[in-house]
């Protein structure tokens, strides 16, 4: 049986890093995007990552970062993943050495086919809604907009994601994952240590 996987994006708190794992996520989300309420310095985020027990993923957020940017964060963050969410072509993602996952802003027109063979070298692709600011915008896309020939172990469903609809969400596109921020806080970049457990059981009622 196929355990969905599930990571919980925009942490700046130890103690919401502790509720994520404690809850059952595999992975946690850093970012590393300035305008973003999320945003954690590189002192905050190799606290953060401290508290990260073995097996989960840490996975670093970026949008159209300069190169610099990113080569300064895996030097001082044990980052195990990298996330572009911004307009980068497959070179500015795979010249780190790093799993890295690509996002797609999803709306009507964009072929999803072609973003997903134009970004081969990404470890998996991430399906968000079209919002101003790039992501975090606690906004669904429509799901059926998702081709039925798009690798599900290399698709992460993402934008809007919550306790309400996560277990519909899965049931419909049965993703490798899903990714999740607003969702799961009580406001920006504040986790809510119920609402995340209530996320997580949301999907584990969809995996059966
Ligand atoms: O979280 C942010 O503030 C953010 C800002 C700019 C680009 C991406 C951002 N988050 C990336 C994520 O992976 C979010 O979890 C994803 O966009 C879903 O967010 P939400 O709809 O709030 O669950």
């Amino acid at each position: 049986m196929h355990r969905t996987r599930v990571k919980i994006c925009g942490l700046t708190r130890i103690e919401d890093v502790h509720a994520a794992v404690d809850a059952g996520a595999d992975a946690i989300g850093l970012v590393f995007y300035p305008p973003s309420a999320r945003c954690v310095t590189l002192e905050r985020a190799a606290e953060l990552v401290a508290a990260v027990p073995p097996f989960v993923s840490v996975v670093g957020l970026f949008v159209n970062p300069a190169e610099a940017l990113v080569r300064e964060v895996l030097a001082h963050v044990r980052l195990h993943v990298l996330q572009f969410h911004g307009d980068e072509h497959e070179a500015d993602c795979a010249r780190f050495a790093r799993p890295w996952l690509k996002a797609a802003r999803v709306r009507a027109g964009l072929d999803l086919l072609e973003f997903n063979a134009s970004h081969a070298g990404a470890t998996g692709i991430l399906l968000d809604a079209f919002v101003e600011g790039y992501g975090g915008g606690g906004r669904t896309f429509d799901w059926s907009l998702i081709p039925s020939g798009l690798n599900r172990r290399r698709l992460i469903l993402s934008g809007g994601l919550d306790a309400d609809n996560v277990t519909e969400a899965v049931r419909r596109v049965r993703p490798w994952a899903v990714d999740v921020s607003s969702g799961v806080e009580v406001e920006k970049g504040i986790k809510s240590a119920e609402k995340i457990s209530a996320f997580i059981a949301g999907v584990r009622n969809a995996d059966g």
